[in-house]
Order: C-alpha cells, then structure tokens, then sequence
C-alpha cells in the first residue's frame, strides 16, 4: 500500500517526506523532484519568502542509482529562512519580539482555535505547522507518485480556471494544460494569456489594496484507464478519496469533480455523458463518450475520460490591512497579526494539489495492478489494458 507522511514547521530547520510502498525499479530524477518543487513555489502574488526558498529534495533512502528499491523513501527539504530564526528557548524565557510571538490571532488561520486546542498563549506554535509551508513536502511525496505513474502513460498536471471574479470562461485541453506546465515563466498558470491578464488585475487590485483573492484551479488526470477505484466501499471510491485529498490542502474550501456544481441546478439530459461503441480511436476501449461532464469517473470508479479535479482556494488569511482580533494578553481589541504574506496563490496550489491527487491515483494503482517491482506491475496494467480493449 502507498503512504505517506510530512513532518517539519515552516520556520523550523527542514521539512520531512517521506513514502513508502512504490515497487522497485521506478526512475527518479533529482531534476524532475526540483522542477515540481519549483513550480510550487511560482506565481504572481507570492510574499517575499518565495525570494528566500529554493526548494530542492534530499533524498536520504529508498533510491538507487536513480531507481527505487522497494523500501521507504526519505527526503528532507531544508528551510532556508531557518537561520533567520531564533527557536531554542521558550518565548516566555525569551524576548517576544525576537521569537516573531503572535498574540494577536489572524481570522482565517490556525491561530486562535490552534492556540485553544493546544493551550498556547502564542499562536505561533500553532501557524508554524498549520503552514502550507507543508505542502512542499506533499509535493516532493508526489512527485514520487508522478514517477510511477508515468511509467504507466499516466500524467497528472494544473491550470487556473479562476481568480476573483476573474474566469477561464472555457475548458482547456489536456495539450493546453502540459504546455502550460512546461513553461519556465510562471505567471498565474492560465492556459490563456488574455484571461491571464484579466486574473493579474485581480492580484493587483489586491496588492494595492492590503486585500489577498482566492480562486480556483483544476487538476487534470490523462491516461489513467477505466477501472481505478471502486463502488463497493465507501472509503475506496475515488470521488470520495480525491476530494478528502485536496480538501486536505491549506486554504482549500471546496472540491470539485468534474461539473459537480452546476450539475445541481441542471437536468440529467444535459449532465450525463452519452455513450457511443465505435470501435475507433485510441482510447482504452470501444466505447467512448462526447463529453465528460462527469470529470472522468462514474460509481467512484474511473472512466477512461481524463479525470478533472477543482480545489476552490479562500483569499489567503494575512491581511497587510488587517482585521479585528483580540489580544491574547489584554483581551483588548487590536488588530490581527502582519509581518508578510502572500496576496494568491492559485498556480502553487493547483500543483500542490496535483501531488495529492498523483499520490491517490498511485495508490489505487498500486492497490489493483500489485507488484513488487515497476515490471511487475507493468505487466499486470498491461494486461489489463488488453482486456478491457477487448470487452
Ligand atoms: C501555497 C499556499 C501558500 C499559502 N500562503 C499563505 C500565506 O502567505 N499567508 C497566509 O495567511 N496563509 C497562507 N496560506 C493559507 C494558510 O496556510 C491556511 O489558510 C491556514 O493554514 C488555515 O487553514 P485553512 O485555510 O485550510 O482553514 C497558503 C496556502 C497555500 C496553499
Ligand atoms: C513558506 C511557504 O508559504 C508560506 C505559507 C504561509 C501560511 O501561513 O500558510 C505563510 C507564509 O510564510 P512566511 O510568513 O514565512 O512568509 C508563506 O510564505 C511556502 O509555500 O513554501
């Protein structure tokens, strides 16, 4: 079985990955890892701790001359910014100024119901794991996963549909979404350059303003066979698995599957993709479908269609023009809590949240096709591939 787990504070000494369960003999490029980590960190309207992190893995074990071997794989992920923080002594020892205590709670963040749950008098016990300084590591995790599964002709990427009140406005592409993600400028992750623009405006408006604007990005499966997930169990339906996935991300708030919204207020006519047997093209089997509305799957199982994913992002919670909070020390009113922050990141979240999702789609891979070894489990996919192409 496929797991896996983070450890480490935003401000602490290094983030922890680590993964177990890929079979052995997946290729793993150290230049691949870093480019995932890398696009996590771009995007226009990121704070100025973007421009002291450059993200790279260390990978401690499980990989052999550029290979997995079956056992655990162990990464860590240093902080730079570590060095610019003082955390040996407790703040109540300390100087508070110099500790970066928060006693004023920022709505929106961890810090007020973490400081109650945990009994801190300073949130910033609290904000330094809630940050999704963490979700770097899920993307190291995941580009594990993306290692296999491209093994399999499965990939997994990202785009921006929405910023603000700013929209795509159309679907994009598989093609449009790998291009996009093969840039080497990042500036919002829009397939299109003139909605790009439209989104940029709503980032500046933010900037100008003290303000921050959330949005929405979709996640994009392609190559992923009818097959993967099931119906049976509640807790194995892939629906349910992808949307605990990318729920689980910070600031995410809502989880889309295909037109899961506006499937509501729509008649069934409209909604379900109909089913054709033509015998032609290149897809897994002889059906095929003129749409896919149902963002590629159907019972909690996938249907061959490319799979699309949609975490709704909240502005981010650290206001430059802040709201009201309450003193931990006096109960006075004061104002939440400003040092730096980001204003939108979208694009960061989207491949974050691709991570998740490649680490999902592994696992349910992983748990049908078995194997102990990529060739293994190869052989088994490839099988299966010929029956279904021949149902
Ligand atoms: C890539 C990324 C970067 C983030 N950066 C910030 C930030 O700079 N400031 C902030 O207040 N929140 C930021 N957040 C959101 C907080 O981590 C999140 O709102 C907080 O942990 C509370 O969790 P919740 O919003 O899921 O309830 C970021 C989220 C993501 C995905
Ligand atoms: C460090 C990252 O994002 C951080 C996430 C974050 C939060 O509250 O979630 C707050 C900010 O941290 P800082 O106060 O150090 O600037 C972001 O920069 C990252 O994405 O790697």
């Amino acid at each position: 079985m496929l797991r896996f787990s983070t450890a480490g504070e935003s401000h602490g000494e290094s983030l922890v990955a680590l993964v177990s369960g890929l079979p052995a003999g997946v290729p793993v490029s150290q230049e691949f890892v870093d480019r995932e980590l890398w696009r996590r960190q771009q995007g226009y309207g990121r704070g100025g701790r973007m421009r002291i992190e450059r993200d790279t893995a260390h990978i401690l074990s499980g990989v052999r001359h550029g290979k997995t071997i079956g056992s655990p794989v162990a990464m860590t992920l240093a902080n730079n910014d570590w060095k610019n923080w003082n955390e040996i002594l407790p703040v109540e020892e300390g100087d508070a100024e110099k500790h970066k205590a928060v006693k004023s709670p920022r709505p929106g963040h961890a810090d007020l119901p973490g400081s109650l749950k945990y009994d801190f008098k300073d949130a910033r016990y609290v904000l330094e794991r809630a940050s999704a300084r963490e979700s770097a590591a899920r993307v190291a995790c995941g580009a594990m996963a993306k290692s296999l599964l491209r093994e399999l002709g499965i990939f997994v990427g990202s785009h921006v549909i929405r910023v603000g009140k700013q929209e795509l406005g159309r679907d994009a592409t598989w093609a449009e979404v790998a291009a996009s993600n093969a840039k080497d400028e990042v500036l919002l992750n829009c397939v299109d350059p003139e909605a790009e623009a439209r989104m940029k405006s709503e980032v500046d408006a933010a900037l100008r303003t003290g303000d921050t604007v959330g949005g929405v990005f979709e996640v994009v499966v392609h190559g992923l066979p009818p097959g993967v997930g099931t119906h049976v169990n509640w807790d194995e339906r892939l629906d349910g698995l992808l949307a605990q996935a990318v729920m689980s991300l910070q600031a995410v708030k809502a989880v889309e599957l295909g037109r899961g919204v506006t499937a509501a207020e729509s008649m069934g006519s409209t909604v379900h993709d109909a089913i054709s047997y033509d015998g032609s093209g290149d897809g897994f089997t002889k059906f095929s479908r003129e749409k896919n509305n149902a963002g590629g799957m159907e019972g909690g199982i996938s249907n061959g269609e490319d799979v699309i994913v949609r975490g709704y992002l909240k502005p981010i919670s650290t206001l430059r023009r802040p709201l009201g909070s309450v003193s931990f020390e006096t109960r006075e009113p004061v104002k939440a809590a400003y040092e730096r922050s980001d204003v939108c990141v979208v694009p960061a979240g989207g491949v974050a949240a691709e991570a998740m999702v490649a680490l999902t789609i592994a696992r349910l891979v992983i748990d049908k096709f078995g194997g102990d070894s990529i060739r293994e489990l190869k052989r088994n996919f490839d099988g299966y591939r010929e029956q279904i192409k021949a149902y």
